[in-house]
């Protein structure tokens, strides 16, 4: 429920620029792919997004407002689950409200009825619910990475980040998990985006993507402009030899 800017951001790490010059917004509500090659800026492009990296010049705006760290209203779901695995589905879910409540009343589950009822409305979105008791480590890698969603909503976020969500998941598990992401933004008007290693993945969930190159932002469009061509500029032929044969793909 955000409008996001992005103005000339650029970061560098010593000599290697992973940042160049990258420039786009993105209205309220809208679902973003990032595609691009292993090293094209991506995961530093959402980092700088969420606060934890610091551009080395550009600006990044939420709803007109600068980003100048961390922010409690930008949620993270990332390739690895971070979950607690000794605790409940439910529980974990619950720790997504510790920017509201305090670590150690997050634990002994001492929450706010609001925040107990945002738990089980996010594991309801992502399908959960009649495993709220579970304990996570019994749960499958899906499973998991579904509590990481539901714990990223329960933050009650009002920019939802993701970096490579399903990169871990068999090509059934993904497909799954990016639905849930997909039908949890939808539900909230969520501004969304995902970084995405698997082409077709992309195309299938994606409704504005951005292709990223050497740090530089090459593509930025809809699904009907995705074309072969354009991908071929983002990762080369190799890439998409397998999509015209209608294989699955693997960035
Ligand atoms: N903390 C860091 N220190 C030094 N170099 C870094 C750091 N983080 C990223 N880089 C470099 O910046 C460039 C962009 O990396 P980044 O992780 O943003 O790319 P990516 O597109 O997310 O790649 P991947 O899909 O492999 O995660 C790469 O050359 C990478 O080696």
């Amino acid at each position: 429920m955000s409008t996001i800017k992005v103005e000339n951001l650029s970061k560098s790490y010593g000599d290697v620029q992973a940042l160049r010059d990258v420039s786009f917004e993105i209205p309220d509500g809208e679902f973003v792919v990032i595609l691009g090659e292993s090293g094209a800026g991506k995961s530093t492009l959402l980092r700088c997004l969420n606060g934890l990296t610091q551009p080395t010049s550009g600006s990044i705006s939420i709803d007109a407002e600068e980003i100048t760290g961390p922010r409690d209203d930008v949620a993270m779901i990332f390739q690895q689950h971070y979950i607690i695995e000794q605790m409940s589905a439910y529980g974990n879910a619950l720790t997504g409200s510790l920017n509201r409540t305090s670590f150690g009343r997050s634990l002994l589950q001492w929450n706010d009825r609001e925040d107990k009822l945002a738990a089980l409305e996010a594991l309801d979105t992502v399908g959960l619910l009649d495993e709220a008791g579970q304990q996570a480590s019994q749960m499958s890698g899906g499973q998991q990475q579904r509590v990481g969603i539901a714990r990223a909503l329960v933050q009650l976020p009002n920019l939802l980040l993701a970096d490579e969500p399903v990169a871990s998941l068999d090509p059934a598990s993904a497909e799954s998990v990016m639905g849930y992401i997909r039908d949890a933004a939808d539900e909230r008007n969520l501004t969304t985006l995902a970084s995405l290693h698997q082409v077709n993945l992309a195309r299938e969930f994606g409704e504005r993507f951005l292709g990223m190159k050497d740090g530089r932002l090459v593509f930025d469009g809809y699904r009907e402009d995705l074309t072969i061509d354009v991908i071929d500029q983002i990762y080369g032929d190799i890439q998409t030899e397998s999509i015209r044969s209608g294989q699955e793909v693997d960035a």
